[in-house]
């Protein structure tokens, strides 16, 4: 129905009424307010908007929060662009949840009054007048605001002295602007003509759902060996994975992710390095799912059985680690699917169905679920499978190829997930154009797999991160990999173990949640031939890496990457600065192969300066911006290298020499007087 304004003038019937006092821009307000604003308990969200109003009145502004028991919290916002009329404020979530926010934005009597009154007093106008006014204005704050028993005694004998006719004007006055007074003002305001923008939905969740260190394994990989006397590798065990587990804590991650664990197709599997043909004996690529021993809901059984997993989940725990679990809805052509749902799956003319494909990969072992054929059953079965891992322990999904698949689907499985196991973790294997990927995001997924691996200048990763930690921040959350099990780079492949540290070093500082795939300590960076993956990959074969040689007193003891991965997860640890995402600024250097940013979040303040090219040593001026830093302008403080274990005295200028001959990355805890 059309909106009067006043008589003889309509709205159009679309147009939301502007409200006594505008309120304009809400940000954030993702797809306009359609989805969902997100952040972690304890992650600030900055909340800004456009306040103005007629004339020369003051005006002020408030968001006001809803947290999920319906409790209403106000948040003062500081006008920090006045020729813009742009107002903000910070909030923050104590406890996970639907929270709303809405900004309101108000005419200011107090404020209107304090301006007047000390420029009309003080030029002897309108003297009696004004002191009325601000009497009165003090007497209605006493009725109308809810204040404590003293406050309220404050203001009346504020209100009573500028009555006071035995007082000169400027004691009058002064007993209506003293600080206690403007503070009192201030914190429980006299609001009028309060108008509110819409109210935003903030989605809040837990800390893991932004902060992590990963460890991906394949399970059957770990306890895998080659037996002499058959002549034949025996797979590893979910009983032999446990026994890696120790050392993975030990090195700090926080996630272990396993890739998928369910019986293996025979049709078409693949041989080692993505052959087509495989021998009898190879084990296929664990993402050719579903066979004779079962689907999504089965184990294979090479792996153990659900008792041998569940010990595993529970070691995992005992060892302060969350076990992640790979789902990939596709099917091998022997998955029960097949034969039970042929409608699932789309049959071509020649009553084939094709294999599925992410181009430029081919994956001939494997069928696309078409979700339009009977998205009712699909969603169920989906929905049924997810529930079989939570209820053996799984809280956290890598979703492989999301992308492949209906976004409305992944919004709904979600949200339907969320309502019984609001802790449940997506995490979105989406390498693919970023509308899609930053989708996922807003649809539920809490973390997306981002372009890191491909972003090796100082300046490409400045670009990007500060993309990942501004506008994109409230609805995707960026997880940094250097490698993957399908992602090798040229960078990885030459740059040698200066690039391996390098990229471990940014993966795990310049955003909160980081993932190595197993092997990196090892610096596997051999490429199959024409591929950007790993030769002789584990997607296809068993790799047994003989951690036992690189313990202490093995044949290669020290030439393992792992005390630098275990120190940069202490270093996280250890820095809560480094746990969140929107905190970093980046500083200047003179050698643009250089990069420096830090993080900083209350006492804790983290530099770090890495060295992008991993084949020269640079020696370069770092600049820091101190107020960034939390220190004044010619602030000096210690530099503790957290990697090096060197301290030096560092101000706003500052030598660094970082590369192949030393350490190629400084990740420095600023120490203050
Ligand atoms: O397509 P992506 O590069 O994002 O990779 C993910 O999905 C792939 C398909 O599930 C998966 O590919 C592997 O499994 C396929 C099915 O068995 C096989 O045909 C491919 O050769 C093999 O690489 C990939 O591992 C996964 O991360």
């Amino acid at each position: 129905m059309p909106v009067t304004v006043s008589a003889g003038h309509q709205l159009r019937s679309t147009a939301r009424p502007i409200g006594r006092i505008p309120v304009q821009d809400v940000h954030p307000a993702v797809d306009g307010g359609a989805l969902p604003t997100t952040s972690v308990v304890g992650e600030e969200l900055q909340i800004s908007a456009t306040v103005f109003r007629e004339g020369h009145d003051a005006v002020n502004a408030t968001v006001v929060v809803t947290d999920p028991d319906d409790v209403v919290h106000h948040t003062p916002m500081t006008l920090i662009n006045p020729g813009l009329d742009l107002w903000t404020a910070q909030v923050s979530a104590d406890h996970t949840g639907t929270w709303a926010y809405r900004v309101e934005g108000w005419s200011d009597p107090y404020g209107t009054w304090l301006h007047d009154a000390v420029i009309k007093i003080g030029a002897g106008v309108d003297v009696e007048l004004m002191l009325e006014e601000g009497a009165r204005l003090l007497d209605r704050a006493v009725q109308e605001v809810d204040q404590d028993r003293s406050s309220k005694a404050a203001l009346g004998q504020a209100a009573a002295r500028l009555r006071d006719a035995t007082l000169n004007s400027e004691q009058r006055l002064s007993a209506g602007t003293a600080h206690d007074i403007e503070a009192l003002m201030r914190t429980s305001p006299l609001r009028d003509y309060v108008s509110a923008s819409p109210t935003y939905t903030w989605l809040v969740e837990r800390k893991r759902a932004l902060t992590g260190a990963w460890y991906e394994i394949f399970p059957r990989s770990e306890g895998a060996h080659f037996d002499d006397r058959s002549g034949q590798w025996v797979s590893g065990t979910f009983r032999t994975a446990m026994q890696r587990l120790p050392a993975i804590a030990d090195m700090g991650f926080d996630v272990v992710y396993l890739t998928p664990v369910h019986p293996i197709g025979e049709t078409n599997r693949k041989g080692p390095n993505n052959s087509l043909e495989a021998g009898p004996h190879d084990p296929g690529s664990p993402y050719a799912i579903g066979g004779a021993d079962g689907g999504h809901d089965a184990i294979h059984p090479d792996l153990g059985t659900w008792a041998d997993f569940d010990a595993f989940v529970a070691r995992a725990q005992e060892l302060g680690l969350e076990v992640a679990l790979d789902l990939a809805l596709q099917c091998s052509p022997d998955h029960p699917w097949v034969t039970e749902h042929p409608e699932w799956f789309t049959t071509r003319a020649d009553g084939t169905i094709a294999y599925a494909e992410n181009p430029p990969k081919k994956y001939q072992d494997i069928y696309p679920v078409n979700f339009d054929n009977d998205p009712a059953g699909i969603y169920a079965e989906v929905r049924r499978v997810v529930q079989v891992w939570i209820d053996h322990g799984i809280q956290i999904f890598r979703v492989d190829n999301p992308h492949t698949k209906p976004v409305e689907f992944w919004q709904w499985l979600i949200a339907d997930v969320s309502t019984d196991y609001p802790d449940v973790i997506w995490l979105a294997e989406a390498f693919t154009r970023p509308a899609m990927m930053h989708t996922l995001g807003k649809v539920g997924f809490q973390q997306s797999y981002t372009y890191f691996a491909w972003r090796s200048s100082a300046t490409e990763l400045q670009e990007y991160v500060e993309e990942l930690a501004g506008a994109s921040s409230v609805y995707m959350r960026p997880s940094f990999w250097p490698t993957t099990h399908d992602i090798l780079t040229p960078y990885m492949q030459y740059g040698g173990p200066t690039a391996w540290k390098l990229r471990a070093a940014l993966a795990a500082t310049l955003v909160p949640t980081y993932g190595i795939y197993a092997g990196y300590e090892l610096v596997e960076h051999v490429a199959r031939p024409g591929a950007e993956e790993q030769l002789d990959n584990e997607k296809y074969q068993y790799r047994d890496r003989r951690w036992q040689d690189y313990a202490p007193g093995g044949p290669k003891e020290g030439q393992s990457l792992a005390p630098f991965l275990k120190r940069l997860n202490s270093i996280r640890r250890d820095h809560p600065s480094l746990s969140w995402l929107r905190n970093i600024t980046f500083h200047t250097v003179d050698d643009p192969e250089l990069l420096v940013f830090s993080k900083r979040h209350g006492d804790d303040t983290i530099i770090v300066v890495a060295n992008c090219d991993p084949h020269t040593t640079r020696a370069s001026t770092i600049h820091l911006d101190l107020a960034a830093l939390g220190l004044g302008p010619a602030g000096t403080f210690v530099a503790h290298d957290l990697v090096s274990d060197s301290t030096w005295h560092w101000g706003e200028h500052n030598y660094v020499r970082l590369g192949v001959d030393s350490e190629p990355v400084h990740i420095v805890h600023v120490r203050r007087f």
